[in-house]
Parts: C-alpha cells; structure tokens; sequence
C-alpha cells in the first residue's frame, strides 16, 4: 500500500536575487494528499507563482532555490526528491507525473498545427513506442473527455474560442495521466460561465482519475467552491491552512479575515456558502442558479 502523501513540501524558500533581494517564497511547507484539491490563495505578488514553478523546478535566474526540498511520493512507491533531479530527469518528470496548465495557456497553441498533432507530440515525446493509431485514439479519447470532442482532432487553434483552447490545454495536462497538476490561474481570462464549466469538469476529471491538484488564484470564492483545503499565503508565508468550509466559517489568521472581506460577495446574505451535495465543493447560493 503506497503512501497517501503524493508532495511534501518542507521549510522551501526562494529568493529572486536582484537588488535588493526579493525573499518571494519563505520557508513554506505543505503536505499535499492523493486526489487533493489544494487552493492556494493570496493577493497579487504574495508568491504563489513563485511556488507552483519552484515545485516543479520552472524557475529562472534571478530566482534561486535557497532552501527547503519538495518530495514527490510516487505512485510506485518510490520517493523521488524534485531538487536531486538531472535536468533531463525532471523533463521526463513534468508532463508525465506532474503536469501544469496556466493562465493564458491557451495561447501557447501552435496557430499553424491542429490540435490533435499538439496533442499527439506529448505522447511522441513521453511514449515513444505508441503507434501512431493508438496516438489519434488516445487524442480522441482526451478530447472527449474534456468536452472538446474528438471531430475537433484536425481543427487549429484559430478555429475553437479560449475555453475551447483551454480545454485543450486540460486535455494536455491530463495526457499522460499525472499524479498532479498544477493549475495557476487557469480560468482567469475566461468568462465566468465557462470558467464554471471548467472548473466542474476538473473537479469530475479529479474524482475519476484521482490526481490532486495544486490550484493557485487570487480568486478566493472560487477556491471555495472547488477546493478541499486551502492554503492562505501573505508576503512568501503560509499564514493559515486548512479546509475550505474552516477556512470560510472559522477563519483563525487576521489576514485570512482580511481577505475574506475583501470580497463583498462572501459577506451578507447573497453570498451565504453551503456544502454541495457531493460532500466537496461549496457552492454560493446566490449563483447556483446559474
Ligand atoms: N523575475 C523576477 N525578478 C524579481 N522579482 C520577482 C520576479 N518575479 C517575481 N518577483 C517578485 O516575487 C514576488 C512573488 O511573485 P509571484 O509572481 O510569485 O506572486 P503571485 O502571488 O503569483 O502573484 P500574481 O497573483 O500577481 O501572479 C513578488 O514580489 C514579485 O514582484
């Protein structure tokens, strides 16, 4: 029986090294559990991008590791530290067991190759002894699954809208079957029906796959809605964690507090939170209409 843990992040700090330093991510540790939605809220700037991609090794100089280690707990039983990884090995890491959709990721489509081909490069790249048979099968069945529908195999990215296209980045993510993925702000440039739509569906794609979700925006009724726990950062810190409904009914930081006026939506009567009938979500009365 493998462990439940899939990441332990410990004590992790990065520092943006130009002048002066900006200390972006300090000291930060959290355990992430199998199948977990993980929100990660906080205004603009408190470091949750700056996590998301140390996590997954995405940084860039100016921005240096300077502390901490994040422990991947493979399905396999095997616990593999993302900070001792080749380059070449966390290549083959991401995509195949931690995957990442952001913002505006849709426009990282290849305008002149449809979208089965971009699909399919995933699999040529992380599988290569698939056939090319089971390949446009597998893109299918992905573009199905997202809501896209297999007939858009052959169709380029001028010819879907920007959900559609987000959707194809999911399909992506979800490609090689992840243990995790982690979404920063990927419904943000979408309109709100369909970024629920997404959402909805990522919470079922969770329940049937079982992959946690690491999912970051300044967003917080948003997290409330789809996450079960919720981690509050502030200035590079965790100031509080905890689950969505405590986070909402019992908050135990004064900034969460904060944060949570800050959004008039939460506050009075139209904006009461109950837990949806699936046990995971909550969701606000005054939009269930919808
Ligand atoms: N390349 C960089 N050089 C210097 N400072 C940076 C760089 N990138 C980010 N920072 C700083 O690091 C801090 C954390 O930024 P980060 O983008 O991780 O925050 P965030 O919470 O994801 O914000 P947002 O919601 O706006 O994306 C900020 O103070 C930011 O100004």
């Amino acid at each position: 029986m493998t462990s439940q843990k899939l990441l332990t992040v410990s004590n992790f700090s990065v520092t943006y090294d130009v002048d002066p330093p900006v200390q972006a991510v300090r000291d930060v540790s959290i355990e992430l559990e199998r199948g977990e939605i993980l929100g990660l809220a906080g205004e603009s700037g408190c470091g949750k991008t700056t996590l998301a991609y140390g996590i997954q090794r995405l940084l860039k100089p100016p921005a240096v590791i300077t502390g901490g280690s994040a422990i991947f707990h493979d399905s396999s039983g095997e616990d593999i530290d993302l900070n001792a990884l080749s380059d070449s090995q966390i290549q083959a890491f991401r995509w195949d067991k931690a995957s990442m959709v952001f913002q505006g990721a849709m426009n990282a489509l290849n305008p002149v190759m449809n979208v089965g081909k971009q699909l399919g490069d995933v699999f040529t790249t992380h599988r290569p002894r698939m056939s090319r048979s089971e390949r446009i099968e597998e893109c299918g069945k992905l573009l199905d699954i997202v809501g896209v529908g297999r007939d858009r195999l052959r169709s380029f990215p001028h010819e879907l809208s920007g959900g559609m296209r987000q959707r194809v980045m999911i399909a992506m993510a979800l490609a090689l079957k992840p243990q995790l993925m982690i979404m920063d702000e990927p419904t943000t440039a979408l309109d709100v029906l369909v970024q629920r739509e997404i959402l909805q569906q990522i919470s079922e794609l969770r329940r049937v796959f079982g992959f946690s979700v690491i999912f970051i925006t300044h967003d917080l009724p948003l997290l409330l809605e789809i996450s079960d726990r919720i981690a509050v950062m502030r200035e590079g810190r965790i100031v509080e964690i905890n689950t969505a409904a405590n986070i909402y009914h019992d908050p135990q930081d004064e900034y969460t507090r904060k944060l949570l006026a800050s959004f008039p939506s939460l506050t009075g009567e139209r904006g009461d939170f109950v837990r949806g009938a699936r046990g995971n979500q909550i969701e606000k009365q005054s939009e269930m209409a919808l």
